[in-house]
């Protein structure tokens, strides 16, 4: 569950936010959160994974309260960024480790999360040696690895092949299934429209929600 209330943030004299506020309830499935480019939904969405910090405005996750909790409400959640970087010194392997570690999972199983994702062959070397694809996917593998109930995804898909957006596809339907919640910042709701439960509207630097979103809503006659 999600819920943030006034959000606002600037970068210098830049203001990206000006009192956004959402609720994304655990049973809604998978919400996109949409909007033209440069209105916030990546500034929103790393906001949510305590990656940057509002200026002012609360967030909660699954009832934590981000800013006085923030490694808990973390925990909750697995945050997919639409560019995954990951250390250069750092190979998947080990990018696997450190995170398993830093949410201190026990007995993580690493080598079935670089099967899963087909990066077995590609374990050893340095992640500054992955493609797109490969990054993503590592990113993927992370994720489940985390088996967080929220999943944050910024334009998820966009350097994968049709093969592995299928699986990712796949493996959100199969997230939602088991009682997970998802929010994707995304332009391609032709790609993921039969997943989406309902939408949320970026703006101006607020965030709202239409009454119906495109999959519920019927065909034009
Ligand atoms: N760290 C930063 N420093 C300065 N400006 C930033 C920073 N991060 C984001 N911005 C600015 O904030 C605005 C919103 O960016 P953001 O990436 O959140 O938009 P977006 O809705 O995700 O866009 P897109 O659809 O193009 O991905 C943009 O004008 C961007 O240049």
């Amino acid at each position: 569950m999600i819920h943030c209330t006034n959000l606002h943030k600037s970068f210098g004299s830049k203001t990206v936010l000006r009192g956004a506020s959402m609720d994304v309830p655990p049973e809604q499935g998978v919400t996109a959160l949409l909007g033209p480019n440069g209105a916030g939904k990546t500034t929103t969405l790393r906001i949510l994974a305590g990656l940057v910090t509002p200026d002012s405005g609360t967030v909660r996750i699954n009832s934590i309260d981000l800013q006085t909790d923030r490694a808990a409400a973390q925990r909750q959640l697995a945050f997919l960024p639409q560019d995954v970087r990951f250390h250069p010194a750092m190979t998947p392997r080990r990018v696997l480790r450190f995170y398993a570690q830093l949410r201190e999972i026990a007995d993580p199983d690493i080598e079935t999360a670089l099967e899963t994702v087909r990066l077995t062959d590609a374990a050893d070397r340095s992640c500054e040696a992955l493609s797109g694809g490969m990054r993503q996917r590592l990113g993927l593998a992370l994720a489940d690895l985390m088996d967080a109930p929220l999943l944050l995804l910024d334009e998820p898909g966009l350097s994968l092949d049709a093969e592995w957006r299928a699986y990712l596809n796949k493996y959100l339907c199969r997230h939602v299934d088991r009682g997970g919640t998802v929010l994707m910042a995304t332009h391609l709701l032709d790609v993921w429209g039969d997943l989406i439960d309902a939408t949320l509207h970026c703006t101006n630097g607020t965030i709202s929600a239409p009454s119906e979103s495109p999959a519920h809503t019927p065909a034009a006659s």
